[in-house]
């Protein structure tokens, strides 16, 4: 049996919104996305509470700090029980690898590379001079050296670092099911589908289903197409 690959980002300011939302849909995604918008809301009593739908909980935390504190920040998150935590690979080796050694042994920690919301004209911004694609590649490589289970990184991505890290976990975020549409802030952005085929373990949908006029239809419809 497959699993859904699809975690819905329950990216919403109320709490009952939020839960309500993952409950219409519980169904048919396969995992609940929390980030920084829930958790500095929310914190670790709203991820217990949704914990109870019985879903995998992915925290998406980005940590960048120093070694030491990042370490001591997945320590504290233990007793929530995530399936999956981010980090960021710009934070560098040593802090990815104290990340790594600090956590459950049954959560999954991956290193997110270059933001969905960013193309080449960003990174030049911050001084990068390479494109998108080629700095992905490149933490994705810091990130595997550094034993995490795997990265966050664009569709377009996808393919290239699961050439070079055959058995990692990759997870992909800036979906659009219907690409001739708005994007809003996402810039590097692919269909669930081609995202999936190009070799993605986790699909991260959250406004295609979220801010839908039927989040239930929405989710649905995803799912068909996987
Ligand atoms: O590079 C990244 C890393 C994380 N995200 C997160 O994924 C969701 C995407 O939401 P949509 O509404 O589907 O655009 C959101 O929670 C981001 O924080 C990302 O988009 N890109």
């Amino acid at each position: 049996m497959n699993l859904n690959p699809v975690y819905l980002a329950l990216d919403l300011p109320r709490f009952d919104a939020a839960e309500a939302l993952a409950r219409k849909v519980a169904g048919h995604v396969g995992g609940i996305k929390l980030g920084l918008e829930f958790f500095c809301a929310h914190g670790h009593h709203g991820v217990m509470e949704l914990h109870k739908l019985g879903l995998p909980i992915f925290l998406d935390l980005k940590l960048h700090d120093i070694p030491n504190t990042v370490a001591a920040a997945m320590q504290a998150i233990h007793v929530l029980e995530p399936a999956i935590v981010t980090v960021h690979a710009a934070g560098g080796r040593a802090m990815m690898e104290d990340a790594k050694a600090a956590a459950d042994e049954r959560c999954k920690v991956v290193a997110v590379t270059v933001l969905t919301s960013l193309d080449d004209r960003d990174l030049s911004a911050t001084g990068l001079s390479c494109s998108a694609h080629d700095q992905a590649l490149r933490l994705a490589e810091l990130a595997h050296s550094a034993g995490l289970d795997g990265v966050v990184c664009s569709g377009h991505e996808v393919g290239a670092v699961r050439q070079q890290w055959k058995d990692g976990f990759f997870v992909v975020p800036g979906l659009r099911p219907d690409t001739g549409r708005e994007t809003g802030d996402q810039k590097r952005t692919v269909t669930p589908r081609q995202a999936r085929d190009a070799g993605a373990s986790v699909l991260v949908v959250g406004r295609p289903i979220s801010r839908a006029d039927d989040p239930l239809a929405a989710a649905r419809a995803i799912e068909a197409t996987l």
